[in-house]
């Protein structure tokens, strides 16, 4: 028997997770388990009861905390495990829009009696071991040391999927916000919405101490593939092989763009010339840097002179639990705030 802390967001997939998390519940207690509802009025409150039910739940290795839900409270989830009980595995039914954990664990998405048939099986064997993604801001009144990257836990966060800076942050951010079209098309529509206004961002990536040029329309550091609902960004990340995928563009034409980002369905932008794909454990995202140094020409594994520190910055992820900034000092303030998906 395990006793499980069940975090239902009865708010995902608009409204769909509440029945999804009560065939859960019902499922999980009659195969025995000992299940704990943690269902709150809001994500606030459900990121407090996740952290009661890890706190109080001792350091057996009978204790599951299970999302129900799409990749936000996946993200709630994981940072709630990874914050206070690192050696308790995550389970999860999916009930959300778009799902993209979902998709990357392969379980059934639109039937949770099956969903939770495997959630069952999986709670009978050894939990499977994925890479997160490490991402925060230095010096942003934490004391951290250099182990911690200068970044204390306190403004430490966790990300299982992508994190997005660039006009894909602004498109899923758009798209969350539109209460019509229903589904991917969304997407469509929040991407119209943003090239329309888009003039490009000057952000420079460095991956693993390499200058990877710069990044002025697409930023995405992945540890999984897709986004938005199966939007294949990273079509060749990898959540077992340590390292993050960093796609990235330059500042291109709003046609080139409008030409660029439906293939991001497909996953076939990455084989664009503008397209940037390179690996690393550990990047920078230098925001407000001239790209004027072989910007938008790194090549995946290339490497380059570190740049020069930069003024400002946006936080490193790293999928090593280091994070660093990408300022003169990892102490340096850093007025910075990128998206993060789950
Ligand atoms: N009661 C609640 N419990 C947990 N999260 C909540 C709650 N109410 C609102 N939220 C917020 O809802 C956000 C979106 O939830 P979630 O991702 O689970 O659903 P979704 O947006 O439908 O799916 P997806 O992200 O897969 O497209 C979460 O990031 C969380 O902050």
């Amino acid at each position: 028997m395990t006793r499980i802390g069940l975090l239902v967001n009865p708010t995902a997939g608009r409204g769909r997770a509440a029945g999804v998390g009560r065939v859960a519940l019902e499922q999980l207690r009659a195969a025995g388990h000992d299940v704990v509802d943690l269902t709150a009025s809001d994500g606030g409150a459900a990121a407090g009861s996740a952290r009661e039910f890890l706190l109080g739940g001792g350091t057996g290795d009978d204790l599951a905390l299970v999302a129900v839900g799409g990749d936000g409270v996946v993200n709630l989830a994981a940072n709630a495990i990874l914050a206070h009980a690192p050696h308790v595995p995550l389970g999860l039914v999916p009930a959300g829009t778009g799902d993209d954990t979902a998709r990357a664990l392969g379980l059934p998405r639109r039937d949770p009696v099956a969903a939770v048939a495997r959630l069952l099986a999986a709670l009978a064997r050894p939990p499977q071991v994925v890479d997160v993604g490490v991402v925060g801001r230095a010096g942003e009144g934490g004391d951290g040391d250099a182990e911690d990257g200068g970044v204390a836990p306190p403004h430490r966060r966790y990300f299982v999927g992508v994190l997005s800076a660039g006009i894909d942050a602004a498109v899923n951010a758009r798209a969350n916000r539109l209460r019509w079209p229903r589904g991917p098309l969304r997407y469509v529509v929040a991407l119209a919405v943003e090239l329309a206004g888009f003039r490009g961002f000057a952000i420079r990536v460095v991956a693993d101490g390499a200058d990877a040029g710069g990044a002025g329309t697409l930023v995405a550091v992945a540890n999984t593939r897709s986004i938005g609902g199966g939007m294949r960004i990273a079509p060749d990340a990898s959540w077992t092989d340590g390292l993050l995928e960093v796609v990235t563009a330059r500042t291109i034409p709003r046609r080139t763009l409008a030409v660029i980002f439906p293939r991001v369905y497909a996953g076939t932008h990455v084989g664009h010339p503008v397209v940037q794909v390179t690996r690393a454990s550990e990047v920078l995202l230098l925001r407000g840097e001239s790209t004027s140094t072989g910007a938008g020409t790194g090549r995946a594994g290339g490497r380059r002179r570190p740049p020069a520190p930069a003024p400002s910055c946006t936080p490193t992820a790293s999928r090593s639990g280091t994070c660093r900034c990408g300022c003169a000092s990892w102490r340096e303030r850093c007025g910075c705030s990128p998206r993060v998906e789950p």
